[in-house]
């Protein structure tokens, strides 16, 4: 069979790792693609450095609208990142007849539906595994391995930056901002490490995993998205004298409501599996009635994990390339005339546990007024300790609730803020069992 050219544009680290991973296993792609798969041009802003990493052999140009728009490429590979030039970009090669390949789920998450409504329009593939958990096959196993199920929740740690942050200050005691820096130099945050830090990244992912489990519409605007930054390392050590620990989750559920979509940090309990994955590695958890939890674990960001799902995707359409559009996997797993229109949930609106933090003056009584404005919230403790203060005659009173919507919760906070004998803002922090 006739080769598949390929053209890449952006020769970062994804773009770099893709393009040593289809020379070092070229032989065996195409034994699996069943042609050559020939990286045939590439664009990157700096050409010589493109250079140093694709080698000779390859054209390369600064302008990627040479890539996206050139007749002998079959396949684009958008690996720039941003929702500015790469959407004009990807829209441009769907609009040229190519297929596309892109790691960027900000795009995907914010313009999908539009992406996925003009590929369609022209019948080509755009190809996204590498936009959610890096190297996980996660894509490929909502979109395919669990079709037969009524999924009812996805939980995961889907930003290596954060994950890496967080096991480093736990581990290392680093501090936030050398294991932030860390992770930059490493390769894994996001040109604008913001984007990894305050959950905006694994809102991205969440979006995206949401639409292929409940074929609804991207629809990030609605994800409620609480990040890492104001994390203290105080309570992380409340949370581990409790049994938990404390991991950045992206969590989406079914409810009778509506469907939950949230990013922020959780208590979870220290036994199960998902609290021990560590460092850049992601997991993903994933329930269907049927099979149950399933769980996914990987490598979600670096250059060869994330390539490892670039070129998969590639390889994918490959196969796939001469097929009939009709007798293709959906791109969002449902058919596109019965995407459902479902009600996402205001956070308010979300049920789940809390981690409370209260700073008070230590004299009794203290206590009472506490409970009595949680029990007047209905909302019912699941466990209570009380710590000493740094500050002279100042105590803190950490607890812990059973599930409650958190509307109750907000209430009952402001409530306690109120109180004279409160002397700070309460801290909050969600947490889930992950074994509903
Ligand atoms: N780094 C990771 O581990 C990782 C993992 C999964 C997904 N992603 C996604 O992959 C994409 C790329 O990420 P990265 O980490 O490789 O970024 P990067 O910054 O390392 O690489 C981007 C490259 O694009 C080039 N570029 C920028 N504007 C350009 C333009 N107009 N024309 C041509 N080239 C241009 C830059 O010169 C740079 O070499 C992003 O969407 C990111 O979210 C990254
Ligand atoms: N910045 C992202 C890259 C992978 O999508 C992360 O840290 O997970
Ligand atoms: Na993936």
């Amino acid at each position: 069979m006739k080769p598949i050219n390929v053209g890449i544009m952006g020769v970062g680290t994804v773009g770099g790792g893709t393009a040593t991973v289809l020379k070092r296993n070229a032989e065996e792609i195409s034994r699996r693609a069943g042609r050559a798969i020939v990286l045939k041009m590439a664009a990157n802003l700096d050409i010589a450095r493109a250079r140093e990493i694709v080698g000779d052999g390859i054209e390369i140009v600064s302008d990627a609208r040479v890539v996206a728009t050139h007749p002998d490429i079959d396949i684009v590979i958008e690996l720039i990142g941003g929702t500015g030039i790469a959407k004009d970009l990807v829209l441009t090669a769907i609009d040229h007849g190519k297929h596309v390949v892109t790691a960027n789920k900000k795009l995907l998450a914010e313009h999908g539906n539009e992406i996925f409504a003009r590929a369609r329009e022209k019948g080509v593939m755009v190809a996204f595994e590498a936009a959610v958990a890096g190297g996980i096959p996660i894509i490929k196993a909502l979109r395919e391995g669990l079709a037969a199920n009524h999924i009812e929740w996805i939980a995961g740690i889907i930003n290596g930056t954060s994950n890496y942050i967080l096991t480093e200050m736990r581990e290392k005691g680093l501090p936030f901002a050398d294991a932030l820096a860390e992770a930059q130099r490493l390769g894994y945050a996001e040109a604008d490490p913001t984007f990894d830090i305050e959950g905006h990244d694994a809102g991205h992912k969440l979006t995206i995993m949401a639409a292929l489990a409940f074929g609804i519409p991207m629809q990030f605007d609605k994800c409620y998205l609480e990040g890492i930054s104001t994390l203290t390392a105080q309570d992380i050590r409340y949370a581990e004298e409790l049994g938990y620990r404390v991991k950045l989750l992206g969590i989406t559920r079914r409810t009778a409501a509506g469907i939950e979509l949230r990013v922020h940090p959780t208590l979870i309990p220290e036994s199960v599996l998902i609290a021990n994955v560590n460092g850049v590695m992601n997991a993903v958890l994933v329930k269907g009635d049927a099979v149950g939890p399933t769980l996914y674990y990987g490598a979600g960001a670096g250059a060869l994990p994330t390539a490892s799902a670039v070129v998969a995707d590639i390889v994918d359409i490959a196969r796939l390339a001469t097929a009939d559009p009709e007798h293709r996997v959906p791109y969002l797993a449902f058919q596109p005339d019965r995407i459902a229109d479902l009600p996402l949930l205001p956070i308010e609106a979300v049920e789940s546990s809390y981690y409370l933090r209260v700073c008070v003056i230590d004299k009794p009584g203290v206590l009472a007024e506490l409970t009595h404005i949680l029990a007047d919230e209905s909302i019912s403790i699941e466990a209570l300790i009380q710590k000493g203060s740094e500050r002279d005659g100042q105590a803190e009173i950490v607890l812990l609730t059973h599930r409650v919507v958190e509307r109750r919760v907000q209430s009952a906070i402001a409530r306690i803020e109120a109180l004279a004998s409160v002397t700070d803002k309460v801290v909050r922090l969600r947490m889930e069992a992950l074994n509903g």
